[in-house]
């Protein structure tokens, strides 16, 4: 498929890789405790991720390094014979080669067994080979990851190092992808436009770019996974011209058994820097809202003040629907919210009330599940082996289903849009995996709609503002923050983004 795909460029991209995945050794390998007398030993497979151990033998060689090919299986694409050809040292067949304890504790092996073209399970004898090193460095992804999901086939050998090529794949970024690659480094590769979609056909993962890189106009919409960070979106500025209405109008629809959830949605919109946030929750249950927050306006439904009573006011187009709702209460009022147009975030009670039925999401703007929503939501055979194995398609299959952009949370949570777009965030921390966090989420997704900003970019930029202000928080806690401590922090945070997404 890589012959195919990518024709005529494919040795200079080939070269490319290897030369860059030599040189990041050179650059790296003392700083993972890779002595200047390590020898090297580049397993090769059959497949193009072979050649480019080939290819990166050579310019080790030519730097003077002790190199040596171990080969486990002949060369079988055109590209990879040409590597091995141009190899002028050793190749020894895997099956004799007898590597001693020395060359396990003080070598390096670099792993060229397997990339882009793995499937299926790890031939014993080469991951035995790969894991009786005690220093590893993989060429484009470790054996047996996937490089779109980062699932992992059993028997992986992690890796210190991982040589990238050109742009970073999904399965760097996820679990447990993520957690084998080690360092990962992209090694430059210069492709004219046209072999983007040649990369993009060749390699079964997408292709990551970086929000600030520019992508050549050709390339738009071929490129359909991203790395969340600043520039990807943009968050307003303030303006002199700004008022309460011009900075949104978050709605969020308070429970009244569970008002804690309620309480912290708001106080995620109101600290991400919306311009006014109100709760609509029934007249018996509104005091706790009432006490709650100054700054907050509690709108308390009566028989003669109803949702709909409410929903004259057009300036209330932005909603959050389910953070501590029971099922009567997302009946009274999500479908109510649809009818009228509005743009929801449905979360928490919605997702519950929407069990096996995500067609009842239709209509919302966003929907933010955690694994455990998403697997009561969509649970069907397919869609729980998704979540399970390939996260990012699990986020856009659920995007595809409902229509609306799908925030599949997690330590990497996953936004994926109805066209598409998927978008990795890994800037989190681990502080965030405490109860009242999501809760605080569906507040930020809110602002972020409000704003004006389109559905997916406003998900994108809400998970990196709540991911900032969780690392704050974390910080500031000693690891341990409550939500009301990652709430507070995002002011700050947004802050942050609209300086860094200036510099973008
Ligand atoms: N795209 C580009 O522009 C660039 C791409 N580059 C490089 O190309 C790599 C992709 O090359 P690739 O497609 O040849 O796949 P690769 O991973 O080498 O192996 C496929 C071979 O392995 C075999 N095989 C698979 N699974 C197996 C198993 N479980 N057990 C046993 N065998 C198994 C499979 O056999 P088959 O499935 O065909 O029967 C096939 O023969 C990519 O990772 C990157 O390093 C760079 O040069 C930069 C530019
Ligand atoms: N280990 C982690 N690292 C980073 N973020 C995390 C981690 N665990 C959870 N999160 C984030 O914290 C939030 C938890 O949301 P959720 O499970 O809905 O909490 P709750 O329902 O209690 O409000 C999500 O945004 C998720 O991405
Ligand atoms: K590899």
């Amino acid at each position: 498929m890589m012959d195919k795909a990518a024709g005529a460029l494919l040795p200079a991209l080939m070269e490319q890789a290897g030369a860059g995945a030599a040189r990041l050794l050179l650059e790296r390998g003392p700083e993972l405790g890779l002595g200047e007398q390590a020898r090297v030993v580049v397993l090769a497979g059959p497949g193009n991720n072979g050649g480019d151990g080939y290819v990166m033998a050579r310019h080790l060689a030519t730097a003077r390094r002790d190199v040596t090919v171990v080969s486990a299986g002949e060369p079988r694409t055109e590209l990879a014979k040409a590597a091995r050809q141009a190899w002028s040292g050793a190749v020894i067949p895997l099956a004799s080669f007898q590597p001693d304890s020395l060359l396990h504790a003080e070598g390096i092996v670099v792993d060229a067994l397997f990339g882009a073209g793995f499937k299926g399970d790890l031939p014993s004898a080469p991951a035995a080979f790969l894991q009786g090193f005690k220093h590893r460095m993989a060429l484009d992804m470790p054996s047996g990851v996937d490089g779109l999901s980062g699932d992992c086939a059993p028997g992986v050998a992690p890796c210190q190092l991982t040589a990238a090529f050109g742009r970073l794949r999904p399965g760097q970024l996820l679990l447990p992808g993520k957690a084998v690659c080690g360092v990962v480094k992209a090694v430059p590769m210069t492709m004219p436009p046209e072999s983007i979609q040649a990369m993009e056909d060749a390699f079964p993962a997408a292709i990551l770019r970086t929000p600030t890189e520019p992508v050549p106009a050709e390339a738009e919409g071929l490129l359909r996974f991203f790395h969340n960070a600043p520039g990807l979106w943009r968050l307003p500025l303030q303006t002199p011209l700004d008022n309460k209405y011009t900075r949104g109008v978050v709605s969020v629809i308070g429970g009244g058994v569970m008002s804690g959830a309620g309480r912290l949605s708001l106080m995620g919109a109101r600290r991400s820097g919306c311009g006014l946030a109100r709760v609509a929750v029934q007249a018996q249950s509104a005091m706790i809202y009432i006490l709650g927050a100054a700054g907050a306006i509690i709108d308390e439904l009566t028989p003669s003040v109803t949702l709909q009573t409410l929903l004259e006011d057009k300036r209330r187009h932005t909603w959050v629907c389910g953070p501590g709702l029971t099922s009567s209460e997302v009946m009274a009022s999500f479908p109510v919210l649809l009818a009228a147009k509005r743009q929801v975030v449905a979360d928490a009670g919605t997702l519950d009330w929407a069990a096996g039925a995500p067609e009842k999401l239709r209509g919302a703007a966003v929907i933010t599940p955690h694994a455990g929503e998403f697997a009561r939501v969509f649970n069907t055979p397919r869609m729980l082996g998704l979540l399970k194995r390939n996260r990012p398609l699990a986020a856009l299959e659920a995007a595809r289903l409902t229509g609306a952009v799908c925030v599949l949370k997690g330590s990497d949570s996953v936004v994926a849009a109805p066209d598409g777009r998927v978008a990795i965030n890994t800037h989190a921390s681990d502080g965030l995996a405490t109860a009242g966090s999501g809760d605080v989420l569906s507040g930020v997704v809110g602002t972020c709609l409000a704003v004006g900003m389109a559905p997916w970019e406003a998900a994108c930029a809400a998970v990196w503002l709540h991911g900032q202000a969780g690392q704050a928080a974390s910080a500031r806690e000693g690891g341990w923050p409550l939500a009301e401590d990652v709430a507070a922090e995002l002011g700050r945070a947004r802050g942050l983004a609209t300086t860094l997404q200036q510099a973008g």
